[in-house]
């Protein structure tokens, strides 16, 4: 098992993007320092008592970035080795995706260093609760609102839900991502998918290119990466590979997502896409990116494609299913080769566009249908993406150069007219 985001510093990457972009918009010194830093972090030990009787300490983390376009907002990651420097850049660039497709949050992301597959469910609910209590006073549908991320799905949001309201009331709107019983939207699970296969459509229109038989590479099969396959898959690309930690699956006329799903959702989260009972030969999730495929999709973790690997990626397009996948010496030679990236804080915004509209229903208390919830997603996403292409057209800057340009305009323009 590798882990390729050794070494890589995802913080100074986003420097170096808000920098350029900043000195683009005319921004000075002061305000790149102010945007550059976190508004508020926080660190905090986590005791569990497991249930063999053994004591674990965890650590909880929650930084929140910037708020002047709104209350923070970002999701939860449970994952052994959580840092500081992960949680810095995972929050900014929350920020800039809520800019970017002008929902009225800032940025934030936290989490815990938790391997969440190793804990009991009584563990995990204990653990969980335990957090949000004591990110209690920090967070609030004013103030800041969690959703899922790596590692963390509905349940765990319902527990967040759960232990905040002991203390606060009954309050969905504090968390979003919950299950549909319990003040969840309809189509927010699915939804970072299904804008991801929104956007590749777009730009693939865009480019000429066709989408249909169109092959494609996914890495990771978790929440983001097994709905992005499902959609495109019908939309009628050939998803060729996908893959999970453990390593991937290749099958050069197209693997059978609606059974891999159907599958992957009956083995468990703890058995692994190489075990399942589905046709494909084997691959490695360094094989899976260098894969000469029309589309590659990263949609696992950060710095996946590097300085090292980048020279040997074959795809025409890439487009940032997770957050921070590329580095930024591998943007620039995919500048160079002239092979477009779309970013994260576009291609993946679905996710927390939907989060947006469940917290206004949980405000409203009222449910929208899921026609609405879809309808308005692909109408929030169209307009983030016509922006983009159109200042990306306009002033011959990469996908990534125009969302930050965009993005960093809007949060300079909430910060003045608030005042200081
Ligand atoms: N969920 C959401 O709505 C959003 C998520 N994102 C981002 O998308 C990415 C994926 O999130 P999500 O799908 O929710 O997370 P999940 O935990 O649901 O799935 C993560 C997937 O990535 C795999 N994976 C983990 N580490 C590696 C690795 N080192 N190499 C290859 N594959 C790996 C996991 O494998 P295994 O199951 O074997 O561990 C799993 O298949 C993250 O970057 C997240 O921040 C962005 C926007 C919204
Ligand atoms: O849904 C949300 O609020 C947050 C989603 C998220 O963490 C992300 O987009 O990276």
């Amino acid at each position: 098992m590798v882990n390729p985001t050794s070494g890589y510093n995802p913080q100074q990457c986003l420097e170096s993007y808000l920098a350029r972009a900043l000195q683009r918009i005319g921004a000075n010194e002061e305000m790149n320092h102010l945007l550059q830093a976190s508004y508020r972090e926080i660190k905090f030990e986590l005791p569990l008592v497991r249930e063999n009787g053994s004591l674990a300490v965890f650590h909880g983390y929650r930084v929140q970035h910037h708020r002047s376009r709104g209350p923070f907002k970002g999701g939860i990651r449970y994952r052994p080795h959580v840092d500081w420097e992960q949680f810095r850049a995972l929050a900014s660039i929350m920020t800039w995706k809520t800019a970017l497709v002008d929902i009225p949050f800032g940025g934030a992301k936290g989490g815990i260093d938790c391997d969440p597959n190793t804990l009991t469910p009584l563990e995990l609910e204990t653990l969980s609760k335990r957090f949000m209590i004591k990110l209690g006073p920090l967070v609030g549908p004013d103030r800041d609102i969690p959703a899922p991320g790596m590692g963390t799905d509905e349940q765990i949001m319902a527990w967040l839900y759960d232990a905040y309201s002991q203390g606060h009331g009954d309050e969905p709107a504090v968390v979003t991502g919950k299950p549909l019983g319990l003040g969840g939207s309809y189509g927010r699970t699915e939804a970072t998918g299904r804008g991801l296969a929104l956007v590749t459509a777009w730009v693939m229109q865009a480019r000429g290119l066709p989408l249909e038989g169109a092959t494609v590479a996914i890495q990771g099969f978790g929440n983001v990466g097994s709905h992005i396959a499902r959609f495109l898959a019908e939309k009628g690309a050939k998803v060729v590979a996908i893959s999970d930690i453990r390593g991937g699956l290749y099958k050069g006329d197209g693997l059978d997502i609606k059974n891999l799903i159907a599958s992957k959702i009956a083995a468990g989260k703890s058995v692994s896409v190489t075990e399942l009972d589905v046709k494909g030969e084997s691959i490695s999730n360094e094989e899976l990116l260098t894969l000469d495929v029309d589309i590659l999709i990263p949609a696992a973790i950060e710095g996946v494609l590097h300085e090292s690997n980048v020279d040997q990626v074959k795809a025409r397009l890439i487009v940032e299913g997770a957050n921070l996948p590329t580095t930024c010496g591998a943007a620039e030679v995919f500048k160079d080769r002239g092979i477009p990236v779309v970013p994260d804080i576009l291609a993946n915004a679905g996710g927390v566009t939907v989060s947006y509209f469940e917290w206004a229903q949980n405000l409203q208390r009222y449910r929208w249908e899921l026609e609405t919830v879809d309808q308005r997603l692909e109408r929030t996403l169209k307009k983030a993406w016509e922006k983009v292409r159109k200042r990306a057209a306009e002033d011959n800057l990469s996908y990534r150069e125009a969302a930050y340009v965009i993005a960093t305009k809007r949060v300079k323009r909430a910060i003045e007219l608030r005042g200081f």
